[in-house]
Order: C-alpha cells, then sequence, then structure tokens
C-alpha cells in the first residue's frame, strides 16, 4: 500500500524521508528511510537511480541511515538509497521477541514456510517484490530499470542472495561483512531452521549465497565488492564465512577485501561507504543525467 510521509529531514543537499506503509507480504506496519539526493529535488523529472541497502541482526533502516554514511556519496552520483526494516515488527507470534539473532530484527530476508512464521515473515517477498513495486508507483522520479543492492552481516546476505537469485534484475551488488554461507554458520542455523523447519535442508540452500554462487550461470559476469573486516568479532567466530564464498565463487569476478583490524561495527560500514556507493555507481549510473 501508499507510503505515508512521516518525515522530511534535510540531509547531504537532499531529503531523508522517513515512510512508513501497511506491507500486504508481512500483514503487519512497515518502516524504512528514503534517501533522495538533490537532483531528485532539484529535477524531479529526471529518473535516478536506486541503491537498497539491507541491515543486519537488530537493526531497522535508522542505523545506516543515521551513522553509515552512504549519503553524501549517494548525492553526488544522484543515487537515491532505500533503507528498509529488517523483520516486521509486532507480528504478535508467539516468541517474536525473545531473541536477538531471530524473530523480531532478524527476518533474514527469506519467506518463511513453517506454520508459526509463514503468514508474516515474507522479508524476501517484501524487499525483492512489494517494496521496489510500491517506491516505483509512488515516488516517480525512482528508475525501477536501476536498482542496485548492497547490505551489510544479515543484509549482506540478503543482498548476495537476491541478487543471486534474480539474474539480471539488479545492476550491481556489493556487501559489507556478509554472512556467506548462512547453512554452515551458527545464526544462519538457527534462522533457517526456525523459519524453513530442521529438515527442509533443501529450502536453506535455496537462500545460501555459497550454494547459489556455484550455480551461477558461467557467462554472466558477477562483479561484487566485498569488504570484511580482520578485527571483526563475528568474522573470528565463523558467522560469516566469505573464504567459502570466494572459494565457490572461483573465477567469476568476485572481489573480496581483507580491511585490516576493521570490526564489525557502523566505523567499518562508514569507512568503505564510499567505495561501496563508487562501485555501485559505475552500473548504475547513466553519466547523461548524474
Ligand atoms: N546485540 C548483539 C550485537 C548485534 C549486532 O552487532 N548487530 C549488527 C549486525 S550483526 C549481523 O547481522 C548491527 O549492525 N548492529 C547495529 C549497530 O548499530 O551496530 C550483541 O550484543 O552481541
Amino acid at each position: 500500500m501508499a507510503f505515508e510521509i512521516k518525515a522530511k529531514i534535510a540531509n547531504f543537499g537532499g531529503q531523508l524521508l522517513k515512510l512508513e506503509h501497511q506491507s500486504t507480504s508481512t500483514k503487519t506496519k512497515m518502516a524504512l528511510n528514503l534517501f533522495l539526493p538533490p537532483s531528485a529535488i532539484s529535477h524531479p523529472s529526471t529518473k535516478i537511480p536506486v541503491l537498497i541497502y539491507l541491515s543486519g541482526l537488530t537493526c531497522t533502516g535508522d542505523n545506516c541511515a543515521e551513522k553509515g554514511f552512504l549519503q553524501p556519496h549517494a548525492a553526488k552520483h544522484c543515487i537515491a538509497v532505500v533503507y528498509p526494516d529488517t523483520s516486521p515488527r509486532g507480528a504478535k507470534i508467539d516468541g517474536e521477541d525473545d531473541s536477538w539473532d531471530f524473530g523480531s530484527g532478524a527476518g533474514f530476508y527469506v519467506d518463511a514456510t513453517t506454520e508459526r512464521w509463514r503468514n508474516n515473515y515474507n522479508m524476501y517477498t517484501y524487499i525483492n517484490e512489494e517494496l521496489p513495486s510500491e517506491l516505483f508507483k509512488q515516488f516517480e522520479v525512482l528508475d525501477g530499470g536501476r536498482v542496485g543492492i548492497t547490505g551489510h552481516s544479515m543484509g549482506g546476505h540478503g543482498a548476495l542472495t537476491i541478487f543471486l537469485k534474480n539474474p539480471g534484475r539488479y545492476l550491481s551488488v556489493s556487501a559489507f561483512a556478509p554472512m556467506s554461507n548462512p547453512i554452515n554458520c551458527p545464526w544462519g542455523q538457527k534462522a533457517f531452521g526456525g523459519y524453513f523447519g530442521e529438515e527442509n535442508k533443501e529450502k536453506w540452500a535455496e537462500h545460501d549465497a555459497t550454494e547459489l554462487v556455484k550455480v551461477w550461470e558461467k557467462d554472466m559476469t558477477l562483479e561484487a565488492l566485498i569488504d570484511v573486516g580482520t578485527g571483526d568479532n563475528f568474522y573470528k567466530q565463523g558467522q560469516l564465512l566469505p573464504e567459502n564464498f570466494e572459494k565457490a565463487a572461483g573465477d567469476k569476478g568476485i572481489q573480496v577485501r581483507y580491511q585490516e583490524g576493521y570490526d564489525h561495527s557502523y566505523f567499518f560500514i562508514s569507512s568503505f561507504a564510499g567505495d561501496h556507493v563508487n562501485f555501485h555507481a559505475k552500473y548504475l549510473c547513466n553519466q547523461v543525467f548524474c
């Protein structure tokens, strides 16, 4: 359904819109942020590309909008940035608020199949279908044909899997410290066991970036920028497993950079935000307009 604009905040010469709408995928109200670069305000009839940023565990659309610092770079390239929430909220499901790594704040960008979660936990359909379709309908300045996707940690898993499952739909993909092989890490095993069932391993593999990259069509380029901090405790604990993804990708064009001493926080994300937005701009921006 249509978005209600709750606030318009001046930001890097453009505006950060705080939006809310009723979702048919999650059957809950969903909040998000949309950054419109200066050109969207001064030239509203010139369409601009869109970068979707998927956040990690415990986040809302606010974390990255407030401290990821993608906006100054997006403003420079005339790119809009969408910051969705990470799960439905207040779905009244027994146990939804019991853990920080499952349920509220941890939708994992999948459509759940288990009885308890499947009515509301449809974040894959929400991010991949409903949200863009509603945004492009209401905000005509957004170019639905030029969309890139990125994310952090659980959101990095979301960005990689959504890109890999929809060849050609997204023009670019990158990730900050992505959970790269969820079927083999504790966070992913807990989430997929809950959302798909312990026995449904085929479904698990359908949402695992390392499994998906193995079957990526060899004749399609797969350029992706991935950054991981060597001081990241979740990396050290084996929650991210970027090496597995890199190995499975072989020579398909993935660029994984190991950043010395960086942790998992938004200090890491903001340090490399410019590189990621510049990377997406190569695929999204038509220099005639920007
Ligand atoms: N509450 C947890 C830490 C949770 C955490 O670090 N979340 C990360 C994403 S982790 C992977 O998806 C995050 O982005 N947090 C928000 C922030 O603003 O930093 C704990 O206590 O360990």
